[in-house]
């Protein structure tokens, strides 16, 4: 019988499904980091919150576990490629705190534009200090949401039925999906200057991590007002607090730190911050929506071998697996290659099986592309969500097959259109299993992709090679395997470059290369 570990509290519910199906399950919440790593080596399942930190050295003590379920969206708090690496299904509950989250975060907006929390401390205290306390009202005052993913479009309706203006930046809202929510889509930069409210709901990536700098905060207007109900890291804690001393910023209200559990903070005791410890999801709906969905999802892994909400594995059949295996691979790294490159909103997307692959069930392949190519942007985005992902966004998703296939037994070709432009990458197995890319925008290319590459786009003359080779080795960056292709036979046209590298491209590596003649684009793409 599979045994599971609920590590963190959960609703109780979750305990009932466990043993209706069949599960052994025990209950140890508040366990240290090595207590857990005594015990963990006898589970099969591990159900968790954000308090357990699935971490390398807990993972190599699990030396049973199958599968770690996240009662709950963010994953911050699993090491997600380790846990692959290790062979451990990673799942989460996409969409079950979302309402509860975008609620917490409409009632730190009124918090702070009514100084609720100070005026209850005051009045508990018996001092009736009815000037003290002079709000702003909320009517017609500009709302930014930065993040219009699940929770920040529930903000957002939940912003305009209080009257207010609600703008958005996020690069993957389309024009088409913003008129759907009633919100004007705007820059970054436009945001922080016209927002009265910014309201955070990303992810916290290297793109979004200090989305709220000091530069920022700097620009933002006199007086706004931020929430932050989606990762600590988004703002930077110490410019906050100087922006909030000046006055320049009339009050932050915060559910996340940069360090959690937050015991001692910068930000504690000013009056103008509201504090809440990581509530966000905390009602008793959404915690029994997320126990639930969890517990079923790790009972159906455990007894059937189904695959749900997974982060790190595509849900397919058992009998489809070994011949999918392969071509998900090759999916994934086309789907990622794509995300990587691209930077502004997706309008559609083009999958043409060539070949053999064409008879195989193409859908978990095209979730496996989708998801690829949507996961440099969304924190929770997996093979099943991927494709409500990409129809809640608008972005139009096609998929075509022939049985023929010119060159290859297989070939699959991704083509993506931008609102600026339309890209392509193709890729093939060698020897059935092994992926190669053999085609970036019509220029061909025999590439195997590394966990560390660097992909750039350059004007085809003399001398290149050897500087970028330079360049990149005074870097400290060594090379493992050059891959090359230019669009003409001739020699002065476009070409192409994919360098797979032995680690991470240094940002000052990638600003040097980014600096040699001939090259157009640079970027450092990591699988
Ligand atoms: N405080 C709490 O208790 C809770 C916090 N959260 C957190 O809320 C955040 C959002 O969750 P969801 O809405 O479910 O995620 P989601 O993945 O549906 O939406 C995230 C949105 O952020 C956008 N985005 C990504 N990079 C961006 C960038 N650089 N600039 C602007 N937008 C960008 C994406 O395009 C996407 O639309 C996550 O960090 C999640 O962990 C979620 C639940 C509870
Ligand atoms: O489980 C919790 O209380 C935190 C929820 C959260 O942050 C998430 O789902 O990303």
């Amino acid at each position: 019988m599979p045994k599971v570990l609920v590590s963190d509290k959960l609703s109780p519910r979750a305990v009932e499904i466990f043993q209706a199906r069949g599960i052994e399950v025990d209950v140890k919440t508040g366990l240290k980091p090595d207590e857990l790593k005594a015990i963990i080596g006898a589970y099969d399942g591990l159900a968790i919150r954000s308090a357990t930190k699935v971490t390398q050295e807990i993972l190599d003590a699990a030396t049973n576990l199958k599968v770690v379920g996240r009662a709950g969206i963010g994953v911050d708090n699993v090491d997600v490629p380790y846990a692959s690496q290790k062979g451990v299904v990673v799942m989460n509950t996409p969409f079950g705190n979302a309402i509860t989250t975008a609620e917490h975060a409409i009632a730190m907006m009124f918090a702070l534009a009514r100084e609720i929390p100070q005026a209850n401390a005051s009045t508990h205290a018996g001092k009736w200090e009815k000037s003290k306390f002079m709000g702003v009202e909320l009517t017609g005052k500009t709302l930014g949401i930065i993040g219009c993913g699940n929770i920040g479009s529930i903000v957002a309706t939940r912003g305009l039925g209080l009257r207010m203006k609600v703008i958005a930046f996020d690069p993957f809202l389309t024009p088409e999906r913003a008129v759907d929510l009633g919100v004007e889509k705007v820059e970054l930069n436009d945001l922080i200057a016209r927002a009265d409210f910014v309201s955070l709901h990303t992810p916290l990536t290297d793109k979004t991590r200090g989305i709220l700098n000091a530069d920022a905060i700097a620009r933002m207007k006199k007086g706004a007002r931020i929430i932050n109900c989606a990762r600590g890291g988004l703002i930077d804690e110490a410019a906050l607090k100087a922006a909030l001393e000046s006055g320049h910023i009339a009050g932050a209200a915060l559910d996340v730190f940069e360090q959690e559990p937050a015991k001692d903070n910068p930000l504690f005791g000013m009056d103008t911050v509201v504090c809440t410890p990581h509530l966000g999801a905390s009602t008793s709906e959404a915690q029994e929506n997320v126990a639930l969905q969890v517990a079923e999802q790790i009972s159906d892994f455990l007894l059937t071998g189904a695959v749900t909400n997974a982060l790190n594995m595509p849900s397919v059949t058992a009998e489809e697996a070994p011949r999918l295996r392969p071509f998900m691979k090759l999916c994934d790294q086309l789907g990622s290659f794509a995300g990587q490159i691209t930077e502004t909103g997706l309008k559609s997307v083009r999958i043409e099986y060539q070949g053999a692959v064409a008879d195989l069930n193409t859908r978990p392949l095209t979730a496996t592309v989708l998801r690829g190519l949507l996961s440099p942007l969304l924190e929770s985005v997996n093979m099943v969500s991927a494709p409500l992902a990409a129809r809640d966004r608008g972005i139009e998703v096609l998929e075509t097959k022939t049985e023929t296939c010119r060159d290859y037994h297989s070939l699959i070709k991704l083509e993506v259109t931008t609102e600026r432009q339309t890209r392509s990458v193709e890729g093939t197995l060698f020897g059935d299993a092994l992926p190669r890319i053999v085609d970036i925008n019509g220029i061909g290319v025999e590439a195997e992709l590394g966990a560390n590459m660097l992909y750039l786009i350059n004007e085809d003359k003399p001398g290149f090679i050897g500087s970028l080779g330079t360049t990149i080795g005074n870097a400290g960056v060594n090379i493992a395997s050059f891959h090359l292709g230019r669009a003409d036979t001739e020699a002065g046209g476009q070409a192409i470059c994919l360098v797979q590298v032995d680690g991470p491209v240094p940002d000052e590596a990638l600003a040097a290369v980014s600096a040699l003649p001939h090259v157009v684009q640079a970027k450092a793409l990591s699988f």
